[in-house]
């Protein structure tokens, strides 16, 4: 039998544009089982487009991403299907069914893409409110929850149908500080509870340095730096200081790439 690697995503070299806008120029990435790694970079250097890479919504221009030992790319419509339904996702805030109370948002993908009875589906649910501290919410409805609480009924969701990946895209935007750390503490115990591995793609470094195992730095369509906490804490190349102190001036540029500026007026009605 062929053994199991200790790396659940495997990305080779990828190369990945829209049209003209190149977004990956080759990245090499390993994620290794039971880990929780943080995806960093500045807005538009690809975060999101990269989970969308790993669940084979998008194929890439060159190289590969490996979940499981597969390739994605080559997947068919039921190893696609297989494989995302082993993955919990939550979206950019959250994400729940406005329509929905906070108990169906969350037996949805049970629901969905189980045969499971309503009873199991019941305690399910109130087991996964429960370990986000959320039971007694089960009739509320998304509005009448903060951002905070939604963020992690959202998350409960998430690891609905316990998924051995979790992928969580910005999970930490415009919560106050309080509801961040605890978002954040709930992501690194969720994950070891369930002995899953999870990816955090986010701008907020500070607060994904705190209960992460491993970090990359995405800029400029590489990987500019990776390493665990520490490691990138310690570090002194510029793009890394800059990154992680917020400077606003160093190697990550303030402007988008575009004609020079002369040029762009001279175009100009
Ligand atoms: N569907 C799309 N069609 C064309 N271009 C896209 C599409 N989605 C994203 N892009 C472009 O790809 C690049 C990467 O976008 P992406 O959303 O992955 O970045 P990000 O790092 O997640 O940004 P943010 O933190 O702001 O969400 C950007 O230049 C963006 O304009």
């Amino acid at each position: 039998m062929e053994q199991e690697s200790e790396y659940l995503i495997e990305i080779e070299d990828l190369h990945f544009s829209f049209g003209e806008n190149k977004v990956f120029n080759g990245i090499n990435m390993k994620i290794a089982r039971g880990k929780v790694v943080a995806i960093l970079g500045v807005g538009g250097s690809g975060k999101s487009t990269l989970l969308r890479l790993i669940g084979g919504q998008l194929k890439p221009d060159r190289g590969c991403v490996k979940v499981d030992g597969r390739v994605v790319h080559e997947l068919d419509q039921a190893g696609l299907y297989d494989m995302r339904r082993n993955m919990g996702l939550m979206f950019q805030a959250g994400g729940l069914f406005s329509d929905l109370s906070v108990y169906d948002n969350i037996a949805f993908p049970m629901r969905e893409l189980t045969n499971l009875s309503d009873q199991l589906i019941h305690n399910l649910v109130l087991m996964k409110l429960h370990s986000v501290g959320l039971r007694g919410t089960t009739h509320l409805m998304p509005n009448e929850l903060s951002g905070g609480m939604s963020r992690r009924v959202a998350l409960a969701r998430a690891i609905a149908l316990d998924p051995m990946l979790t992928m969580y895209d910005e999970p930490f935007a415009g919560l106050d500080p309080i509801s961040l750390n605890v978002i954040a503490l709930l992501i690194r115990r969720l994950n070891d509870a369930l002995k899953a591995t999870s990816i955090v793609v986010t701008y907020d470094v500070s607060e994904s340095l705190k209960v992460v195992d491993y970090a990359y730095l995405l800029h400029d369509g590489i990987v500019q730096a990776e390493g665990t906490s520490e490691d990138l804490l310690a570090s002194d190349a510029p793009f890394v200081v800059q990154f992680l102190h917020a400077h606003p001036t160093g190697p990550v540029a303030f402007h988008m790439k575009s004609a020079p500026y002369t040029e762009d007026l001279r175009l100009a009605p």
